[in-house]
């Protein structure tokens, strides 16, 4: 029956409702992010049954909190736990300022898969990755998921259709055309930016740009994309012929608000790296498959990747396209990205 959602459909609508403050159903347990939780609902669930908050193994190392399964850690929640009690477990913006949170007792027996879903759904939907797990029956109307399917369809690759392309002059190159591409997960679109009529048979300039809202758009001093955008615009429009894939990954994929969040955790000394892990996000949490994906879909086989960062080179390598050059992007350093360019080198294995 075609009418029935289909596994990414469901998946789609329950980071939605994730998103909007609803709990979904995993695996015979309720969760709702606690990011959106209000305090209502918090009462209803946790009279439903034992709440647990499960964060992720990054987020308890900050908490001290013992992590007994692979990257998740189910915080027991007390009786007398309100709304901002689980939300300072959430968000570490006041770790310093109220840095006793616990002691923090884990839980270590039963089975973890529905809280590992339910974090795994809580980054897609970039919400921060805490979530309020209680067992329950499933009530009308929420959105219910088996733990295996949520966990199979995220790790999975999204097929992305061309939508609609139009010639798109430049500053850099007037004949160039942008390509949306939209993904059947019901995810971010991404765009292709297509300079000149570069030849498929041969390797094409190619450059894979994650979104920076705050570097592309309003020319921020804290990191070098917006000069690599150009950069890189440039020189494919210099060259006569490129592709830049601009890809919808803000914060290395981890949203814009959470970005933010990262910022502030950077203005209090904490570094990129740290300041992702402290949020309970890994350094990166980009789908480099995508960048491949369209490029194959473009009909490239081979690039020639303008990028520093290493670990793009292999992704592309390992997803169909024969990466033959590695072309280095620098951009001058300031005194507000010279710290983030470091930590990159240092921490991510940039060549800078
Ligand atoms: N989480 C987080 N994301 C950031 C920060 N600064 C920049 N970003 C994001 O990092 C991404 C930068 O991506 P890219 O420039 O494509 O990638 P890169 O890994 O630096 O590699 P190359 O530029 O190709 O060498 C963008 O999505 C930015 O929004 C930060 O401090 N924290
Ligand atoms: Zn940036």
């Amino acid at each position: 029956m075609s009418l029935i959602p289909t596994l990414a459909e469901t998946v789609s609508r329950a980071r939605a409702d994730l998103r909007m403050g609803l709990p979904v159903m995993i695996g015979g347990h309720l969760a709702a992010a606690v990011e959106t939780l209000s305090s209502a609902r918090l009462e209803d669930m946790r009279r439903l049954g034992r709440p647990v908050l499960a964060i992720t193994q990054r987020r308890a190392e900050t908490l001290k909190a013992r992590a007994y399964d692979d990257g998740l850690a189910r915080v027991q929640v007390p009786q007398d736990a309100d709304l901002p009690w689980l939300r300072a477990l959430a968000d570490p913006a006041n770790d310093l300022r109220t840095p006793m949170k616990g002691p923090l007792f884990t839980d270590r027996d039963g089975d973890p898969t529905p809280h590992m879903a339910a974090l795994a759904l809580a980054k897609s939907a970039q919400l921060l990755p805490a979530v309020l797990v209680v067992p329950a029956h499933a009530p009308a109307g929420l959105t219910v998921l088996a733990p295996g399917q949520v966990l199979a369809q995220l790790a999975g690759e999204a097929a992305l259709a061309p939508v609609a392309a139009a010639r798109l002059p430049l500053l850099s190159a007037e004949h160039s055309r942008l390509h949306i591409f939209r993904p059947d997960d019901g995810a971010a679109e991404h765009y292709a930016i297509e300079i000149g009529d570069p030849p498929r048979d041969q390797p094409v300039l190619a450059r894979l740009h994650s979104a920076c809202f705050t570097g592309d758009v309003l020319g921020s001093l804290k990191c070098d994309c917006g000069p690599q955008l150009h950069a890189a615009l440039d020189a494919m429009g210099q060259a006569g012929a490129g592709v830049l894939l601009y890809l919808n990954q803000e914060g290395r994929g981890i949203g814009l608000a959470n970005k933010m969040r990262a910022y502030d955790l950077q203005n209090q000394g904490f570094d990129t790296v740290e300041a992702n892990h402290r949020l309970g996000f890994e350094d990166d949490e980009r789908d480099f498959r995508i960048g491949a994906a369209l490029l194959k879909r473009m009909g490239f086989a081979q690039a020639r990747l303008m990028t520093n960062n290493p670990r793009k080179v292999a992704m592309m390598e390992n997803h169909g396209i024969e990466v033959t050059q590695r072309v280095p992007l620098i951009t001058p350093r300031n005194r507000f990205n010279t710290g983030y360019l470091d930590t990159k080198a240092e921490k991510s294995g940039h060549l800078l």
